[in-house]
């Protein structure tokens, strides 16, 4: 489904922010990734969203590479980035406004609802609550009816009642149509809670560590012992992870 082979990229002021980065991922498969400040985990999802190329090595969705941004490849920030000037439903459409009206409008109302604001289609982002406008933002995504969603760090913004009723709206959404979700998030608990496999991120320069499947059934219970003590596992490895590394680490990363 999504292709990664050896992606890296240097940046203009030629820090080596990704470095041979190999990942697939499967179709319907929600992966996380994790890893301390700086360790390339944004610069991977804008080298998936097709915001950025690699400076070498190659990204692919379904065979064809992916050179610019697409419909069918949704992103969703830290911030909602809404526009102040849009109401709700003309943010929510800003990114079809090439598909005709009546078109525009059945998406827009379907996405609206899939994130519980059928109501507020006419309203403004001044109007909206932190939680409000990062579900619009998720409309926003969801509104190309893509088959890659990208998270990068969604719900960090929020208090910690609006964050765990988004990520439990998420898992809603995704079993809807099952688009592949990449996550990326500081919050090994928030990765526990929704991703199949996560992927521990090292620095310096940023690499793949680790990567784990926990075999934790779903629905995830955060107080129960097994995910409790894959957290503390986890936590564990990110504390290595964010280490500088000796340059004598296994690579490929090892399974923890
Ligand atoms: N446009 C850019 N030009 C130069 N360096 C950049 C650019 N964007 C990111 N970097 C650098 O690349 C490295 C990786 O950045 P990136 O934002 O991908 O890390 P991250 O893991 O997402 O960090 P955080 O969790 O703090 O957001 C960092 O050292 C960062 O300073």
């Amino acid at each position: 489904m999504l292709d990664i082979s050896g992606a890296s990229k240097r940046y203009p002021n030629g820090l080596l922010a990704l470095a041979g980065l190999d990942l697939h991922v499967a179709q319907g498969e929600i992966l996380a990734i994790v890893g301390g400040s700086g360790c390339g985990k944004s610069t991977a999802l804008r080298l998936i969203s097709g915001l950025d190329s690699p400076s070498s090595g190659t990204i692919s969705l379904d065979g064809t590479a992916i050179a610019a941004p697409r419909e069918e490849i949704g992103m969703v920030f830290q911030e909602p980035r809404l526009m102040p000037w849009l109401s709700i439903d003309d943010n929510v459409s800003f990114g079809i406004r090439h598909l005709p009206v009546a078109e525009r409008k059945v998406r827009v109302s379907e996405a609206l609802a899939r994130v519980g604001l059928a109501s507020h289609a006419g309203h403004w982002p001044r109007e909206l609550s932190g939680g409000q406008a990062q579900r619009v933002a998720l409309a926003r995504a969801l509104v190309g009816r893509p088959k890659v969603l990208l998270l990068d760090e969604p719900f960090s913004a929020l208090d910690a009642l609006t964050r765990g009723d988004l990520q439990e709206h998420l898992l809603d959404l995704w079993a809807y149509d099952r688009p592949t979700m990449i996550l990326v998030t500081h919050d090994i608990e928030e990765a526990l809670f929704l991703a199949d496999r996560i992927v521990v991120m090292q620095p310096n320069p940023g690499r793949i560590r680790a990567e784990v499947t926990p075999p934790l059934a779903r629905p995830r219970d955060r107080l129960d012992p097994e995910f409790l003590a894959w957290k503390y596992k986890l936590l564990a490895e990110l504390d290595h992870a964010s280490r500088k590394p000796t340059g004598d680490e296994t690579f490929p990363a090892a399974a923890i």
